[in-house]
């Protein structure tokens, strides 16, 4: 059986120092890879130098959809590939908030990573309001429709809910079972779907146990290095 992912995104979080601080220790706690850290883009090098000798995977937050070219400020899947990244999150849902991306943006990253040899991570989840009103099936399913096509096996979705992202208000075990089924089925059985929305180390256990979760996606838990460690060794 194929472990557990369990993936840190530290958003626009961190300095040398605090990459210099949690790394070596991640690194020397012996973790397989399955684990990953997301970083921004000025410390993925550093990143990659500091695992070096572990199995610790290295990816970032975002790309672009471009793959060469004049689009200043942008980054691309081949540069991230060439710097030794081995993941991407694509489509989340700030990048969805703060920088009005739509899925289909979203869709043409995770297509720029295939290309470039990278894994994507892409995101799906419905906000507050969705949810109340009983759409959030609903939004789920437009999110995904933009993989219709794509090689399964190549990704991983990851199902987090806006309302619970940072919020410390983790979805219920029913709710995630029943969200992580219904990509399945709208997808394909073998899609690996990933939990992310306050995943702490004193909750890792119960919602890795949860039926059809294969692994996390962890944001604020995942700038502390023993909190880290402690949702790392709850993955089965
Ligand atoms: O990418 C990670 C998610 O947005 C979850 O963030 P969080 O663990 O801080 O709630």
């Amino acid at each position: 059986m194929t472990r557990q992912l369990v993936i840190g995104n530290w958003k626009m979080h961190g300095s040398i120092g605090k990459v210099r601080s949690v790394l070596p220790e991640l690194a020397r706690s012996k973790l397989g890879p399955n684990v990953a850290v997301c970083l921004p883009y000025p410390y993925v090098m550093l990143a990659k130098s500091l695992l070096k000798d572990s199995q610790v995977q290295v990816g970032a937050q975002d790309v672009s959809e471009y793959h060469v070219g004049a689009y200043t400020g942008a980054v691309s899947a081949s540069m991230l590939a060439d710097i030794g990244c081995e993941l991407v999150i694509v489509g989340h849902s700030e990048r969805r908030r703060y920088f009005s991306e739509s899925s289909e943006n979203a869709a043409r990253k995770l297509r720029a990573c295939l290309d470039a040899g990278l894994f994507p991570v892409y995101c799906v989840g419905e906000d507050a309001e969705e949810r109340a009103s009983g759409r959030h099936k609903e939004i789920i399913a437009a999110e995904l429709a933009v993989l219709r096509g794509l090689p399964i096996g190549l990704y991983a979705v990851a199902y987090e809910p806006s309302w619970a992202v940072g919020t410390g208000v983790i979805a219920t075990s029913e709710q995630i079972a029943e969200m992580h089924a219904f990509i399945k089925e709208t997808l394909e059985p073998r899609t690996r779907v990933l939990y992310g929305g306050s995943v702490k180390g004193s909750n890792a256990e119960e919602v890795l146990a949860v039926d059809g979760v294969d692994g996390v996606l962890v944001g604020g838990a995942a700038l502390s290095a023993s909190e880290f460690l402690e949702i790392c060794m709850a993955a089965r």
